[in-house]
This record gives C-alpha cells, structure tokens and sequence, in this order.
C-alpha cells in the first residue's frame, strides 16, 4: 500500500467530513468501474429540486415542507410494510457494497482506490449530542490498519476547510497545513450568525447550535416535533438578514453555509487534484457518506465516471450513490473486506514477481 491518507480525529469537534484514504495501487489488472443505473426519486425522499425550492429562504419557503423532509431523512420509526416493500426494490438498484464487493474489487483492478469517508452517520454513529459522536475503537482500529497514516487529509465544514500533510512532514504526527478554505471571508459572518442563533433558539427546549467555523448547523434531534415547525420558523428568521447565506438540510439538522458554489463534490475533485489524480484514469474514488450534502461527491462521482458513490442509509433515499450499507457497522466490515482483500493482492502480486524472477533467472544466457 502506498499514498494512504485518512482523517482519525481522537475527537469529532469541527469536523463533519474525513477525507481521503488512499490504498491498493497493485496495477496488474485494469478493468473499467461498473456501476448500477440511478433510480428516479421514487421513494420517501423529496427530489433535490424540490428541496432546493423549499429551502429557499428568501422566495416564501414552505416551512412544513422542510419538517416533512428532515423527518423523512432520518425517520425514527422504520418498520412500516410500505417502506420494507421500497426498500426491497430499492435495494435492486443500490445494492449492498457487501453483497457485491467482489464486483466492486473487479472493476479497481489495476487502479489506485481512493477512498472518501464522511464522518457523521458513516465512521461514527448518529448520536443525540453532537460532541459525542466517537469513533468505536474497533472502526478506528480499521481505519488505522487500513491506512497506517503515513499522510493525512481532512474536510470540515462540508469541505470549507481542508487541511494536508505539511511538506516535507510525512514523517511528523500530526503536522498540517491549510490547503484550501474557500470561504473564509465569510467567518465573522458566520460567527455572528452562530452567536444569534444560540441566543434565539434557547426558547427551544433541546434545540443545539453549533458553530462548525464556516457552517452553522441547528440541530432539531432532541427538540419535541411539535416544535419543529417553530424551530425552523426561528432559524428563518434569522436566515432572512443574511441574504449571503444559505440555508441546507440533513439528518434531523439546518445548516446555514456561504453561498459560494462549494461543496463535498468539489472538495472531492479539489483532493483528487492535490493529490496529483485529476486526469488519472487508473484512479478509482470511493465515497461513503450517509447525508444529503454526501450527495454532491457521488454525484461527481457517477458524472466523471469514475469509482463509485456508496450510501449508508436504513432507508430508500433518492441518490446518486451505486450502492449502499446500512450503518456504520457495515461501513467497517466493508473497509476490513478491503484491507484483506489488498493485503492478498499484494501478496498474490509478489508472489507472481518472485515467481518470474525465478524463472528469467533459471533462463540459459
Ligand atoms: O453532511 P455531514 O457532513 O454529515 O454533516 C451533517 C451534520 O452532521 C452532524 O450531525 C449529525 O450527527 C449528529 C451526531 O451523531 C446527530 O446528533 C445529528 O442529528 C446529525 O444530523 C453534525 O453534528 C452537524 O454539524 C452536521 O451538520
């Protein structure tokens, strides 16, 4: 294994996207990625246009209608027979990364996998307090080994804020340097933002505020769903005077980000990039995320065609994602399959060199 990178916080604080693992560049094979169709939004889940209408904050937003999707974004009961129905043929077109890993292996014959891990609901899982969402020691034991952090890249702030290893400190723990903050005009704005919101919101019992530096999110988890609607009609409000921000949605949470055109998809793209792949075609992305904004690096993903998106949801959800797992305990059985799968490789690969050296060397002069 060579080139590996990964986010392993000791902590979540700050960060909502981990960013990037790199394994597996055994190039004896090449195969093309192949990926299942997308499906049309047919399930519970509003269509992206639909929620980019209702989120519009400044065209009259439909409040209710935000409620509606957050609720169905994160359902806290899940055992209707309606939904396991579409979730059966749901699963027809995103079928499990386990299921079909040996196809998955097949098509990174020969290529670099990179791999994308979002943090939330992914390597970590979805808890009521945001500041003790933890990475299980067996999840980072897997991540350790997977790529033995030679080097390090991470995302927060839905890939506002990226930082790298430091040149010339691939061998310094820890050592970081910025590489990209797209947004950083916006800091004091979103600070003051994250200030009023705090103050506004305390009428709300349960309601949190936390301010992710470039992105503000206000969570909804732990406040009565009766008081939803009013939670939501606040952060509006206060959305109003900020005509610069904007307003998106995710797992029982608001996040109010820059207007700017960022976002995990071109955070993906801004990585792969820096990390010398742009035009790479022996390159092969892995993204596995379990929330709306993951939505933009899988569709990236689906539109270069190349690698693949990987959803991690209980439920159908309209995506861009090839395939799915349903909590971040299969996201870890996928990523030890994937170390055990490249450590055989390595070893059949040398193996086979070893063989051939054997033989050019019982070969007369
Ligand atoms: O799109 P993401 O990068 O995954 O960020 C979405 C939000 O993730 C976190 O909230 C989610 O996880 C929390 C801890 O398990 C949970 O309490 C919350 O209900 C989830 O929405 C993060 O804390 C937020 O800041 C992000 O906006």
């Amino acid at each position: 294994m060579t080139n590996q990178n990964v986010m392993v916080p000791e902590t979540k604080s700050g960060i909502n996207m981990a960013i990037t693992v790199a394994v597996s560049n055994s190039s004896m094979f090449t195969t093309a990625a192949q990926k299942p169709p997308a499906v049309p939004g047919s399930y519970i889940t509003i269509s992206k246009k639909k929620l980019l209408q209702n989120l519009d904050i400044n065209g009259g937003a439909r409040i209710n209608a935000w409620v509606d999707s957050m609720r169905a974004s994160s359902p806290t009961h899940i055992k209707s027979p309606a939904l396991s129905e579409d979730l059966n043929s749901w699963i027809v077109h995103h079928p499990s990364a386990l299921d079909m890993f040996e196809q998955i292996t097949n098509a990174s014959k020969g290529k670099q996998i990179v791999m994308f891990l979002d943090y939330d609901g992914t390597l970590s899982p979805i808890v009521d307090d945001p500041d003790r969402a933890f990475m299980s020691d067996a999840m980072r034991a897997t991540v350790y080994s997977f790529v033995r952090l030679a080097e390090l890249y991470y995302a927060g702030s839905h890939g506002m804020d990226i930082k790298g290893p430091s040149k010339g400190s691939k061998y310094k723990k820890g050592a970081q340097s910025l590489l990209c903050q797209p947004a950083s005009e916006f800091l004091p704005m979103v600070d003051e933002v994250y200030k009023t919101l705090l103050e506004v919101t305390k009428s709300t019992p349960g309601a949190k505020v936390e301010n992710n530096k470039f992105c503000v999110s206000v969570h909804f988890r732990c406040v009565d769903e009766k008081k939803w609607v009013e939670l939501a009609q606040q952060v509006r409000t206060v959305l109003k005077e900020y005509p610069k921000l904007r307003l998106t949605q995710g797992r029982k949470v608001l996040e109010i980000r820059p207007t700017i055109k960022w976002d995990k998809g071109k955070a993906l793209e801004f990585l792969l990039e820096s990390l010398g792949y742009a035009n790479c075609t022996d390159v092969f992305p892995v993204y596995i995320g379990d929330d709306r904004t993951d939505e933009d690096a899988f569709k990236v993903l689906r539109d270069r065609g190349q690698g693949f998106g990987i959803l991690v949801s209980k439920i159908p959800k309209d995506t861009n994602a090839s395939y799915s797992l349903q909590e971040p305990s299969e996201v870890m059985a996928f990523l030890r399959r994937l170390v055990d799968w490249n450590r055989m490789s390595l070893r059949r690969h040398f193996r086979m060199r070893r063989r051939l050296e054997e033989i050019k060397m019982s070969l007369p002069n």
